[in-house]
């Protein structure tokens, strides 16, 4: 590269064009170069160059003055960040310096969700992915699984039960945003919440902490009572705001004498027929006015991408099924089981209502 960093003006080049999906050829060459990517996006992150680039536009000149970089390392370090559809570029004249920047909207956010020290991504390095990495044709064939050591389906050992609901209270973040924003029209006064399969209880405890007139009971297997317990010790509950049924949805019907029950990425674990199952359940369960709520990994581009890691690592799961469906069968399932006015409050997880008639 060896464009002057003050040449004469020429005329203004084309911005970057909106950003298509990246082709086969040009997705697989990111990914081989995935770790230097990952060097390229935590080094913006952590040196608070994103935070520049995302209100933008912000020139080259000015980011080098501002951070003291050399103005040529730094125009490829922005290409780096542009290959990856991360910045947008201006090249108004030949002059490097000129050059001008803009972050997508979102990347200060998603590079602290999935980058930053407290990431999901993170958190699933604990898992024991190695055992199928470079085995995928046995795996496929059937000839080697994940052990029941490693992961088991449901988690069994406590350490397993304790590591898995670890992960999932991380990933609560978007989660609660949906719930927050449709506050107003999900809890307009008091009332009783059973959330099903609902972890360690991190969830309850946050609703718990913004709605004085809620209470919530958390449904789920037998093992995780301990760790619903230390949510509520932690938080300063008492056991009526934050309780604990345990059972098995899967041999038992759901608990009655609830307003509502939710079902928070739980139904996608299941085999269709398990899920609706589980649907009617709720609708046996609740009374006339009552209300289930399904928060859910939706099959978008976005979820698919979220979810990568659990796609390959349950590869080697077979008790595991998890199936990230269309939105449609959500709704489907729930007016055939007798609900009515099944419909999808919008937010980072999308949350389906409906109501028993
Ligand atoms: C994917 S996790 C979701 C946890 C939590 N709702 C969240 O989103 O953070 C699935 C939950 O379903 C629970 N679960 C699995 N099988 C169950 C069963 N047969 N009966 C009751 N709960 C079950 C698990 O223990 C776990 O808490």
């Amino acid at each position: 590269m060896s464009a002057a960093l003050s040449a004469p003006p020429v005329a203004p080049a084309p911005a970057s064009p909106p950003r298509e999906a990246a082709s086969p050829r040009a997705l697989l060459h990111l990914l081989f170069n995935g770790a230097r990517a990952l060097d390229v996006v935590e080094t913006a992150l952590g040196l608070g160059l994103l935070d520049a680039l995302e209100p933008g536009p912000v020139t080259l000149g000015e980011l080098s003055t501002r951070h003291g970089f050399v103005p040529q390392r730094l125009y490829k370090f922005l290409d780096c960040l542009e290959s990856l559809g991360l910045v947008q570029r201006e090249q108004p004249s030949d002059a490097l310096a000129d050059t001008r920047y803009r972050g997508v909207q979102g990347l200060r956010a998603a590079a602290e969700a999935v980058l930053g020290p407290r990431a999901l991504e993170r958190d699933r390095e604990k898992y024991d992915w190695k055992a199928l990495h470079g085995r995928l044709p046995e795996v496929l064939r059937g000839q080697h699984s994940m052990s029941a050591a490693s992961f088991d389906w449901p988690p069994r050992t406590p350490e397993q039960v304790e590591g898995f609901e670890a992960s999932m209270a991380a990933g609560l973040g978007p989660i609660l945003e949906t719930f927050r924003a449709h506050a107003g029209a999900l809890w307009p006064s008091g009332a009783r919440l059973l959330d099903v399969g609902g972890g360690d209880g991190t969830l309850a405890e946050h609703l718990l902490r913004e709605h004085a007139k809620l209470d919530v009971d958390v449904y789920n297997l037998p093992a995780t009572e301990a760790l619903v317990t230390r949510t509520r010790e932690r938080a300063g509950l008492t056991p009526k705001r934050l309780g604990f049924v345990g059972g098995d949805f899967l041999r038992e019907a759901l608990p009655q004498g609830y307003d509502a029950l939710s079902f928070v990425r739980v139904l996608h674990d299941w085999p269709a027929e398990v899920a609706r199952q589980l649907m009617q359940a709720a609708f046996a369960a609740l009374p006339s006015g009552g209300r289930v709520l399904i928060c859910e990994e939706f099959r978008t581009p976005e979820r698919l991408a979220a979810q990568f890691f659990w796609s390959y690592f349950l590869i080697g799961v077979d008790a595991c099924s998890s199936r990230l469906r269309e939105v449609e069968f959500y709704l489907d399932a729930l007016t055939t089981a007798g609900f009515r006015d099944a419909h999808v409050l919008p937010g980072p997880f999308e949350l389906v209502v409906a109501t028993k008639p």
